[in-house]
């Protein structure tokens, strides 16, 4: 079962096989056979290639998001092994195949399944996983990887405003899992966590829906959650200069970071009821665009660069205003900077004055953490901190991409 035409579909055609050589009645039983042979494969993004798949992969419609501890007992071969088990099932589940040649439903009656089985029928839905390491991972007297630290890969400073949670902070490792199918992404990080048990356990995990960003033009701006068009001014995947210039590392500082990239994770609250009472004017000069048609209210159309020249009569004041988001966000406000922003929308029901808990899981990739550090700075003064709150903060180093044969972090050994 290891060529790559097996996918969950096919496998499915095999449990009907599997009874007929004699596995018993039950679980085999009443699934219908359903060759995917033809199926369409677009769905499926390479797991293998010079950066990991996640980054500047079309954004897909759904995350969940994991960060795991290393258990205490846990030991570097622990670590190593981990990450090789990791990199076959993560291998595997990209291109929509199940978690182990077993999977679900062909390792006998007499043992738990490989596989949890919640995916079986579904395709890949372009399901990307993608691997961090942080910085408590390269700890002294833990794993033996002091002299592996990239050296700007220590926690975020505190900014203003932060009101940052242990229970949505950190972590060893982080595993991002998109894919247009929510269920999809929820057994891609169920399994990989299966695997890890007795080695690493989850720290945290963050289900998010509705991507907040656009890695390229030609896929639609999406809205937040305040119901303005979030990624307009991104850097998109096919700006190989930009990309280079801001976030992939070089391997300069740590040879293993080669052709990686520093993720930056903040839970962030919206106060949407207060949100929502606020006059559209006034929202507008919070964010520093229109609603409509997310156009810089300097003018011009949504990705019309913002003049932050001009002036409007009826504001009595500079068109996009000193303290609005974009204008404090601006790569012109903070020495050019630019980050790749993935992130997602979270809504987790209400809280006990039946206001929503819902906000941006915010996601950047960054060359250098101190591109995100400078900018959130420079937003100690938005407008928009009247409406938000950070409640959860994580950085991690994300290593290269994964060459066929090696496993993620190999280069860490
Ligand atoms: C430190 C980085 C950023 C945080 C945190 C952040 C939170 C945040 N942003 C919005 C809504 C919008 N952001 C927009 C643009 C924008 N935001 C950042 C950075 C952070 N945002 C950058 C770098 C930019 C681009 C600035 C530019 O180059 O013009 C926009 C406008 C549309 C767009 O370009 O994406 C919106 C809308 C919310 C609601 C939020 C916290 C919840
Ligand atoms: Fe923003």
């Amino acid at each position: 079962m290891t060529g790559g035409r097996w996918s969950r579909r096919s496998a499915l055609g095999l449990i009907g096989a599997a009874g007929a050589v004699g596995v018993t009645g039950g679980f085999a039983a009443g699934v219908a056979r359903d060759d995917d042979a033809a199926a369409p494969q677009e769905s499926v993004v390479p797991f293998h290639g010079r950066h990991q798949a996640g980054i500047t992969t079309r954004v897909q419609q759904h995350l969940y998001f994991a960060s795991f501890d290393m258990t205490s007992t846990a030991t570097r071969e622990d670590l190593k092994s981990l990450l090789a088990d990791w990199t076959d099932a993560a291998a595997r589940l990209t291109q929509g195949r199940e978690v182990s040649p077993e999977g679900a439903t062909g390792g006998g009656p007499y043992k738990p399944p490989d596989d949890t089985g919640e995916a079986l029928g579904l395709e890949a839905n372009a399901l990307t996983l993608t691997f961090g390491f942080g910085p408590t991972l390269f700890a002294a007297n833990r794993f033996g990887l002091e002299s592996k630290r990239p050296k700007e890969l220590v926690d975020l400073p505190s900014f203003a405003f932060d009101l940052l949670e242990d229970r949505f902070s950190g972590g060893d490792l982080c595993i991002q899992a998109c894919a247009d199918d929510p269920q999809v992404a929820v057994h891609a990080i169920r399994n990989l966590s299966r695997i890890a048990f007795g080695r690493a356990q989850v720290r945290w995990t963050q289900l998010g829906y509705g991507r907040t960003s656009t890695t390229s033009k030609s896929q639609s701006t999406p809205r937040n959650l305040f119901g303005f068009k979030d990624g307009t001014a991104n850097v998109f995947s096919n700006d190989d200069a930009d990309l280079g210039r801001w976030v992939w590392a070089d391997g300069s500082d740590q040879a293993w970071m080669n052709g990686g990239t520093f993720l930056v994770a903040r839970k962030i609250q919206m106060l949407i009821e207060s949100w929502d009472r606020v006059r559209l004017e006034e929202q507008e000069a919070i964010v520093g665009r229109d609603k409509a048609r997310g156009a810089p209210l300097s003018g011009g159309s949504e990705f019309t660069e913002p003049d932050f020249d001009v002036v409007s009569t009826a504001a009595r004041g500079p068109a996009i205003p000193a303290d609005s988001h974009v204008r404090l966000a601006h790569p012109e406000r903070n020495g050019g900077a630019r980050m790749l922003r993935r992130g997602y929308n979270f809504v987790e029901g209400n809280n006990d004055l039946g206001q929503l808990n819902a906000g941006l899981f915010f996601l950047a990739f960054v060359r250098s953490p101190e591109q995100f550090i400078g900018v959130q700075r420079s937003l100690a003064q938005d407008a928009l901190n009247e409406y938000i709150r950070h409640i959860g903060s994580a950085i991690f180093a994300v290593p290269g991409g994964i060459r066929t044969g090696e496993s993620v972090g190999s280069g860490l050994f």
